[in-house]
């Protein structure tokens, strides 16, 4: 009898699989594969090269793919038509990051490094555009028009090609769909709300799209600073008045879904506890006054918002009256029926860019932004309950959505839009753009984050051979996996892999936080820190965070069953491969080093992970 060949579990599993798919047909099939495929990418760095066969490019990495789904005698949909499609970094680059990440000993950057001036990022005016569409009218064909426009945005990408070389451009989105959306979104606005995280607000902020909104389409452009929550308010005061000289046309709001309850960061225990970002409901959120404040100036008189104010008044009182909850229940039963879903808009009912303005009474907000930025969670935080999806899964929103928020404000929703600038790659996957499942390499960025603010010392990590020795991006990485418990599957080794993806999550989360400042911040840091609408902003969030933390504190005992041993051990941090809500699973324990205790001056972060120092 012929020796029976040795088989590994490997293989076993494989024909398992194999023969599960027979037996499932070819429809379970893909989704099969899209499974085995997203589990391969949880184990490591096989997947530095998730490739598919469908890239349109060889070098364009298309991000989030699914499978297909084939239905004998049906039209087939395809998942894949708005996915995030950005430049592949190459075998040979990705291997040399990983050898500097392990080699190269990190040292702290200056203060200034951190400031950031928008002209250089951008350079106004180059062909750092982002694609229009081309002229068309409802006498051409549909596919005239659709072939006009692959043309156009075939150009565009050439254009910058021509100029720039893959290494020095941002990611930035190649899927001519995803602007087929902003298309659509902007001819139906009648404000655009261009929402930006408040850690990295130049990054988010195109000059192409202000231009073009404000001077070819001749309407009004909102700069919402959002998750004013993350940054210490002078800060934010800083860069709101930054763009505000730059664009002059510009309305700045500051925004924030989660507001902090200002004796948050005092609480020495805090930082040991998961920090419940929805806690009452949405509608504690910070801007939504100050945002129809701006419409009303914009639209002077000419839509009715009395709809608009007397719900911010309705959601502030409920907030404020924590004795009153089931009242409040009572009010938002109220309040969905204000709420119109309107999920497909058809191309006619969208008209051209010079389309009436105010149509029917109505005022079309179109809301724009990089992914993760928080568009979804702000119309959340505007209608006071959640009508839209919120992960922390860059690309969740896939195509334009509209809600009324009351019978005369119509809200748009567009799908993350990344612009192309010069701005460090690593800035950008620290921004959260790219699912950190999916980063080819994620240790060059751990890097970039450790020169800016102290990681290792914020963690608590023991470098192995004594504290007098520098820190390399894998070493850190290494110690986390150690602190954690990361261990590769096969050789039980530390898995640093895991580790810097559980370190960039915190980042993009803000556990981590980095700040980006405007030009000569630094210097001026003081000035910004007594300037009297910091002190404002302080009063205000100290207020709005008093009123939410008195109508939840039933959730605050939940928050304190919920806490977390420092070690750590027993957690289980899954890669977040897939979309997930916002509710669910959310954070790990993350040892805070530094605690700022005098948050009755306005010099100081209440808000953010660290002192303002260290942001
Ligand atoms: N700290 C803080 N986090 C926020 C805030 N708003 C949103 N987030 C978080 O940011 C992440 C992204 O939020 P979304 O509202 O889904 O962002 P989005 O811009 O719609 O994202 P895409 O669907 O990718 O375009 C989630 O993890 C949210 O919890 C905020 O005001 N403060």
């Amino acid at each position: 009898m012929p020796r029976k060949k040795p088989f590994s579990n490997k293989q076993k599993k494989k024909q398992l699989q194999d023969k599960r798919e027979r037996k499932r047909g070819p429809l379970e099939a893909g989704r099969s594969e899209s499974k085995s495929r997203s589990q391969s990418r949880e184990r490591g760095e096989e997947n530095t090269d998730t490739s598919d066969s469908e890239s349109v490019r060889p070098q364009v990495r298309k991000i989030n793919q699914q499978p297909q789904v084939f239905r004998p005698g049906e039209k087939s949909y395809d998942p894949n038509r708005y996915r995030l499609q950005f430049e592949r970094d190459s075998k040979e680059e990705i291997e040399r990051r990983k050898k500097v990440a392990q080699e190269k000993i990190l040292e702290p950057v200056e203060e200034a490094d951190v400031e950031v001036d928008i002209e250089k990022i951008y350079r106004p005016g180059s062909v750092l555009d982002f694609p229009k569409r081309p002229a068309w009218s409802y006498e051409m064909s549909k596919e005239a028009v659709l072939s006009q426009e692959e043309r156009a945005f075939k150009e565009y990408l050439q254009k910058i090609y021509e100029k720039h070389t893959p290494q020095e451009l941002s990611y930035f989105d190649h899927n001519l769909e995803t602007w087929r959306q902003l298309w659509r979104v902007l001819e139906m606005s009648d404000i655009v709300l261009l929402i930006t995280d408040i850690r990295h607000p130049v990054l988010h902020f195109s000059p192409a799209l202000y231009d073009y909104v404000t001077r070819e389409l001749g309407r009004s452009l909102i700069l919402v600073l959002n998750k004013i929550d993350l940054a210490p308010p002078s800060l934010v005061v800083a860069w709101q008045h930054y763009f505000q000289e730059k664009f002059p046309q510009v309305h700045v709001v500051c925004f924030t879904s989660y507001p902090r309850h200002p004796d948050e960061e005092q609480d020495p225990s805090a930082v040991f506890k998961k920090r419940r970002k929805r806690r009452r409901g949405w509608n504690a959120a910070l801007g939504p006054s100050q945002l129809l404040r701006a419409c009303e100036i914009i639209t002077a008189g000419k839509v009715d918002l009395t709809s608009w104010r007397e719900k911010i008044e309705r959601d502030s009182a409920a907030l404020l009256n924590a004795a009153c909850v089931e009242d409040d229940h009572e009010e938002k039963d109220e309040d969905e029926t204000d709420v119109v879903v309107a999920q497909q808009v058809t191309d006619a009912e969208l008209g051209t860019p010079s389309r009436e303005r105010y149509k029917d009474g109505v005022l079309s907000i179109g809301c724009v932004g990089f992914p993760n930025v928080g568009k979804s969670s702000l119309i959340n935080g505007l209608v006071g309950r959640k009508i839209v999806s919120v992960s922390r899964t860059p690309g969740h929103t896939k195509y334009f959505q509209t809600y009324f928020l009351t019978p005369t404000v119509r809200l748009c929703d567009c799908p993350g839009l990344i612009f192309p600038s010069l701005i460090d790659k690593q800035q950008q996957l620290l921004a959260g753009i790219y699912p950190i499942a999916q980063i080819q390499e994620p240790y060059t960025s751990v890097g970039y984050l450790s020169c800016r603010i102290p990681v290792a010392k914020l963690l608590k990590l023991n470098h192995p051979d004594g504290e007098d020795q520098g820190w390399t991006a894998w070493g850190i990485c290494e110690a986390w996996a150690d602190k954690r418990g990361y261990k590769t599957a096969k050789a039980s080794r530390s898995d640093t892999y895991r580790a810097a993806n559980s370190l960039l999550r915190l980042a993009v989360d803000g556990r981590l936080c980095l700040c980006m400042r405007p030009p000569g911040y630094s210097h001026q840091k003081e000035i910004w820190q007594k300037h009297p609408e910091t002190l404002e902003m302080v009063s205000l969030v100290q207020t709005r965070g008093q009123s939410e933390n008195r109508s939840s504190s039933a959730e605050e005992e939940e928050e304190e069953e919920e806490e977390i041993s420092s070690s750590g051990e027993e957690e289980e941090e899954r890669d977040r491969d897939a979309d997930e809500e916002e509710d669910e699973d959310e954070d790990i324990a993350v040892p805070q080093a530094k605690k700022v205790a005098k948050s009755k001056t306005a010099d100081v972060n209440p808000y953010a992970l660290l002192g303002e120092d260290e942001c």
